[in-house]
């Protein structure tokens, strides 16, 4: 099922003198199964977006279609309860919502609270740890004593634990080392293509982007900018230049080449035919 906005608008402190309209109209169909980027500059309405899909806040005006789900500025909190289930929303940095003594308690909040016993709850969670990269030893540990990338794999389990159909994660990876995000995002790439789960990622890293997506939405001041399949939005460097992103280094290595005179296709946008395209000239240009 896709997820499918229809004019949707979202103004914070409506009517005071802090109003702001953060979502200007957005109508947009995100395809299920698929992982799908949305990026643009700061404040361009994007988190704002994202936490709409599973009724964290509600519409303006307009509406969202999402797992069956119809969300309108009058839907009712109890009646989108089920939807959390379905959608699990990874904040930014999502340790800092961590509150429970030991890790097992965290990540079996969210079951117990969905009605689950105590001891479904907790085989759920033994179940979850090795996905997110963690042993059993974690269980009875405090998530409080754990690194900065351990805590955030607990806050992801707390989420997984829960078997949603699709996933939005809004900069998931924003303040881990290079090796950590990598394992992160590998980690949600394996739950889209051996589960099928639908991804959506907010990013402002174009690397993740061109590595992981099939499908880019870009937003700008609250409305969307630009939507495409992946391998055209990267052979439109001027897109990037146009909405102020700083393109993926392969991009700027082909356009630097470009403009020694090297011929090199919009279309090649990997490192191995972008040798092969190169070594062909090297003699012609020099
Ligand atoms: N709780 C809030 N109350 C009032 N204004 C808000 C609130 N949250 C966001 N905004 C404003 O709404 C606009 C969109 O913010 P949003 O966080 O959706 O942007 P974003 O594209 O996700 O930005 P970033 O890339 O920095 O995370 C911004 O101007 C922001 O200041």
């Amino acid at each position: 099922m896709s997820i499918k906005t229809n004019q949707l608008e979202h103004t914070y402190n409506a009517g005071t003198p802090f109003e702001h309209q953060a979502l200007k109209g957005i109508t947009l169909e995100i395809p299920e199964g698929k992982v799908t980027a949305i990026i643009g500059q700061t404040g361009s309405g994007k988190s704002t977006f994202v936490q709409h899909l599973n009724a964290l806040i509600l519409p303006t005006s307009g509406t969202v279609d999402v797992e069956g789900f119809h969300i309108d500025p009058a839907a009712k909190l109890k009646d989108v309860k089920e939807l959390r289930k379905k959608v699990g929303l990874v904040f930014q940095f999502p340790e800092y919502q961590l509150f429970e003594e030991t890790i097992e308690k965290d990540i079996a909040f969210g079951p117990k609270n969905f009605g689950v016993t105590e001891e479904e709850a907790n085989t759920l969670v033994k179940k979850v740890l090795p996905i997110v990269g963690l042993d059993q030893t974690y269980l009875e540990r405090s998530p409080f004593d754990l690194s900065g990338g351990q805590k955030r794999r607990v806050a992801i389990a707390g989420i997984l634990v829960l078997d949603p159909d699709v996933l939005v994660l809004d900069e998931p990876t924003a303040g881990l080392d290079p090796q950590g995000a990598k394992e992160m995002m590998d980690l949600f790439m394996d739950l889209n293509k051996k589960e099928g789960k639908t991804v959506l990622l907010v990013s402002h890293d174009m690397e993740h982007v061109k590595q992981y997506c099939d499908h880019v939405i870009v937003f700008e001041d609250g409305k969307v900018k630009k939507e495409s399949d992946v391998q055209t939005f990267f052979e439109h460097p001027e897109w990037m230049e146009e909405i102020g992103i700083n393109p993926p280094s392969l991009i700027r290595l082909k356009k630097m080449l470009q403009e020694k005179g090297f011929q090199i296709p919009d279309t090649i946008l990997d490192m191995d035919a972008l040798v092969e395209c190169v070594k062909g000239q090297v003699k012609n240009v020099e």
